[in-house]
């Protein structure tokens, strides 16, 4: 098996301990030469880059590890780039929750304006990763999780269509089947799903098992009496279990298909808003709590030399899957996972442009994506609509037009009157100076 050279980019990302930990489980799956980090705030990145140093050379002594803020030693000779990066913060995560929220618009750092406002800000770096990854190394695949993953999507399609080897990939499906699986009682590994949406917005038409059983209307019918939780729950802070007790309300609503859990802001707005704290939100939740308890943990690791005795920083379905995504490629396994991909008529009743969300198998070649078909009125007429918002939002970065921000944050269902649009992309432009082009 070839041992690959990786970078993670945001290598200073809350995630990394975990993903890193998935990486030292996973070496009979995909075998690693070299892992850098690369951040570009060298605090963050020092913590864990020697929490790294110490986990793999307990674990995997022959792997190299290398902790940068150097681009040129972050992306030579490169197999494969693992992009999570988060341009301007927790900081700016806050804005983008507070400041819609102060208009009496839902904020959330990926939908609705928040989502808009960090789109904004994540597409010029990158932009700016891609060509730096390619200039150095022009085979690497880059495996983006960077959000708004949708956004994101698709600026880099529409800005480097040729790129065949840019993967954008959330691991909320991944969760949710996680979640599934173990309310029914089964191994995630045996059930395979069909899946149609955007990023943050789909649905699971279909969970087959081993025996080609569909048993979503099994987990559909557990889910409607209610007591939904994620398969991780007694990690999760109180919002997240909130979240995921809301997909009894749209399954009672809609009982086509089992929605992902970030439906909810968009088909119950005025609900999901009188349950948000415009002075608490999930960024003071995250670094009271996950960002804490990773760089004290890492702190601790570093002082003591050793990561042996660590319960904190573990597996989890992000770094699974993200190793696990990782291995399907370079060993072409061929295996199923939900990735974001052009269109081009997979789903048949949708324009080739839009970034759909949808179940594919993976090899060597990339995704090769299963059919949907034609989908229903109801679900066509809200991705389209959201994709109108998402594509007038990468032309308004790409154009600096400010009258193509308004129209995309009109069109989004958390917003929906013009006005209350303008108040907030005004706010927004004002929170954002130094991080958006101007629009005019
Ligand atoms: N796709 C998914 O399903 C999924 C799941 C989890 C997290 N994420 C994303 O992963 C990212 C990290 O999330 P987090 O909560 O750990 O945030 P974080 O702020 O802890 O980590 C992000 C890191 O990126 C660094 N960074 C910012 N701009 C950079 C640049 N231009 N180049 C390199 N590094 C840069 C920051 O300094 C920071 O250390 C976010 O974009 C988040 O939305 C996506
Ligand atoms: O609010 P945060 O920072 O805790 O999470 C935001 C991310 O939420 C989703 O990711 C889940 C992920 O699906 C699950 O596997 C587990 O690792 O928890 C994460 C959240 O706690 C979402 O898919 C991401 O896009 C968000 O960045
Ligand atoms: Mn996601």
């Amino acid at each position: 098996m070839k041992k690959n050279n990786i970078v993670l980019v945001g290598g200073g990302s809350t995630w990394t301990p975990g993903i890193l930990k998935a990486m030292t489980t996973h070496l009979d799956q995909f075998a690693l030469n070299r892992v850098v980090l690369y951040d570009i705030n060298s605090d963050r990145q020092a913590v864990i880059g020697q929490f790294a140093e110490i986990l793999f050379q307990e674990e995997a002594p022959n792997v190299e590890v290398i902790y940068t803020t150097d681009k040129a030693v972050a992306y030579n000779d490169v197999d494969f780039v693992f992009c999570q990066m988060r341009t301007g913060g927790f900081d700016m995560r806050e804005q983008d929750e507070k400041v819609p929220l102060s208009l009496g618009v839902i904020g959330q750092e990926t939908c609705g304006p928040g989502g808009f406002a960090y789109g904004l800000r994540s597409i010029r770096d990158m932009v700016e990763m891609v060509q730096d990854v390619r200039r150095l190394s022009p085979n690497a695949w880059i495996l983006n999780y960077t959000n708004p993953a949708a956004i994101v999507a698709l600026a880099l399609d529409k800005l480097f269509p040729d790129d065949t080897r840019i993967l954008n990939i959330c691991d909320q499906p991944v969760n949710l089947m996680r979640s599934y699986a173990k309310l029914i009682d089964r191994d995630v590994n045996t059930l395979e799903p069909e899946y149609f949406g955007l990023n943050h917005f789909g649905w699971f038409t279909a969970i087959y098992d081993e025996n080609g059983v569909d048993v979503a209307t099994e987990i559909k019918d557990i889910v409607k009496n209610g007591g939904f939780r994620p398969v991780d729950a007694e990690q999760r802070d109180q919002s997240w279990l909130d979240t995921y007790a809301m997909v009894e309300d749209m399954l009672n609503d809609f009982p086509d298909y089992l929605p992902n859990t970030y439906l909810q802001y968009y088909l119950y707005p005025d609900y999901k808003l009188s349950t948000l704290d415009p002075n608490y939100t999930r960024t003071d939740e995250v670094r009271k709590g996950r960002e804490q308890k990773v760089f004290g943990e890492c702190k601790r690791i570093v002082e003591n030399g050793t990561a042996r005795d660590s319960s904190v920083v573990h597996n989890d379905a992000h770094g699974d899957m993200m190793v696990e995504v990782a291995a399907s490629i370079a060993n072409n396994l061929r295996k199923t996972y939900i990735v974001i991909v052009r269109n081009d008529g997979i789903v048949s009743n949708l324009d080739d442009d839009v970034m759909i969300e949808v179940a594919a198998s993976l090899g060597k070649n990339g995704p090769h994506p299963y059919a949907v078909g034609n989908i229903d009125t109801f679900y066509k007429a809200l991705i389209e609509n959201q994709h109108g918002f998402e594509k007038l939002t990468v032309e308004a970065y790409l154009e600096g037009s400010y009258t193509k921000a308004l129209q995309a944050l009109t069109l989004n269902r958390t917003v929906v009157d013009a006005k209350k649009a303008r108040k907030v992309l005004d706010k927004l432009i004002e929170a954002n100076k130094g991080y958006w082009p101007a629009l005019n």
